[in-house]
């Protein structure tokens, strides 16, 4: 059986970072900079006022109270301001341009509030209140180096420095298709011998979770010809594609029926539990990857983890590798089929213990829904003790 590194190994020498594009600012969250990001003025562009207040010269207020004239209201956006000479103050908003002469802005609160003129009861430092122009960001400076995840964040800095489109690459479209004739959508009614479809849904799911665009196609039963119409419908829209089901050893498996005459995708049995049926290739004119993973819930979701969500950095341009693990005590005594890799569902708690949970089935959906961490027990291993020092992934 071919071991789970060196699958990995496989998809991620497959797998090709997607080419930067220029983005809109709307459509860039998730994508990855393909360039570096400079301020072209000073971030504030100009000095303005931090505060509701007055803007002063702060000899002027040495001794208080000191009542001034105002002589004019400075609001954010004003422009072509008058100067502030000797003894006079101006009502001032916060991130309005401070005047010439003014060096510090009382807040309103210190004040009584007068539009005419004002009573000014505290005194201030030179500088109070005031945002420098340059002080966010000089002018020409770096402000996120190519290879930066766009979150909200970098959203808003791109656009602060005036930018309307970024070169990054785009979130990876992943289009989830999962096949067999028992899957009923949920929200209808069961047949005899059918189940409600939950693994697109959670395949889904976990790509956008992993920075994709993904969209859920629809299912289509055991027939190999309706399954490669779909996929080949789907390929339009298609960074990778993610099947679920129909790969095993059955007489009905139209994932494998369809795809390994192609001669591009493989069809192996992984040292893992769950996951053990594997399929990985390219498709079509393009060498879109597809991700053809065993249809049980859990080795489904498993596979992702350990080969999609992988797969899915390296195309985002992003560092690629095995799913990161720490170290825990695990709190029950676990055992794992010799030679195989063991994935089982377990509770982290923050103390660093991990409880095993019940329901270690690749079926078995509800446990997989209460865990927080796979525990990894080793190919080589095949009794964990209890108390004994184990990886987890998080998940
Ligand atoms: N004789 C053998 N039988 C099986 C082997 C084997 O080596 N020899 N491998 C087992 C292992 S391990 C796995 S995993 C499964 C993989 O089977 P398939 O990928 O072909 O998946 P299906 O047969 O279509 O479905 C398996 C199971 O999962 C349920 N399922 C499928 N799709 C969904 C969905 N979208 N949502 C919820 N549940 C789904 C399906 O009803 C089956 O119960 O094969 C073993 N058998
Ligand atoms: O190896 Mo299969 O993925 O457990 O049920």
């Amino acid at each position: 059986m071919k071991s789970v590194d060196a699958h990995l190994a496989d998809i991620l020498a497959t797998v090709r970072p997607l080419a930067p594009l220029e983005l809109e600012l709307e459509q860039a969250l998730g994508g990855t900079l393909a360039e570096e990001i400079t301020s072209p003025v000073p971030l504030p562009p100009f000095n303005n006022s931090a505060m509701d207040g007055y803007a002063v010269r702060s000899v002027d207020i040495a001794q208080v109270p000191v009542t001034l004239p105002v002589i004019d209201d400075v609001a954010a956006g004003s422009d072509e301001l008058r100067a502030i000479g000797p003894g006079h103050t101006m009502r001032i908003m916060t991130g309005g341009p401070l005047p010439a002469g003014a060096d510090a802005v009382v807040p309103v609160e210190w004040t009584d509030g007068g539009t005419v003129s004002v009573r000014i009861d505290r005194t201030v430092e030179v500088g109070n209140a005031i945002r420098h122009a340059g002080e966010d960001v000089p002018s020409g400076a770096v402000v996120l180096e190519a290879g930066t995840v766009i979150g909200p964040a970098q959203l808003g800095i791109i656009a602060g420095v005036g930018r309307r489109r970024v070169l990054a690459r785009p979130r990876p479209r992943v289009v989830v298709l999962a096949t067999g004739a028992e899957l009923v959508e949920p929200g209808l009614p069961l047949g005899p011998g059918q189940i409600w479809d939950s693994n697109s849904f959670t395949l889904t799911a976990a790509a956008l979770e992993a920075g994709a665009d993904a969209f859920r196609a629809p299912t289509v039963g055991d027939d190999p010809a309706a399954f490669l119409e779909q996929l080949d419908a789907q390929l339009l829209r298609a960074d990778a594609v993610i099947t679920s089901g129909g790969v095993s050893m059955g007489a009905y498996e139209p994932v494998k029926e369809a795809l390994a005459p192609l001669g591009t995708v493989r069809f192996e049995k992984v040292a893992m539990q769950p996951g053990m049926p594997q399929g990985f290739g390219v498709v079509g004119d393009d060498q879109v990857p597809v991700f053809a993973l065993p249809g049980n819930p859990v080795s489904s979701f498993v596979s992702f983890m350990l080969f999609v969500r992988p797969a899915l950095g390296r195309m985002r341009g992003l560092p690629a590798g095995p799913a990161e693990t720490v170290t825990a005590r695990v709190t029950g005594a676990l055992r794992s089929p010799e030679g195989k890799r063991s994935f089982l569902r377990g509770r982290l708690d923050p103390g660093g213990e991990v409880t095993p949970l019940r329901g270690q089935g690749s079926h078995q959906l509800a446990a997989l829904a209460s865990a927080n961490a796979l525990i990894v027990v080793p190919e080589d291993v095949t009794d964990v003790p209890a108390g004994a020092e184990v990886q987890v992934i998080r998940l």
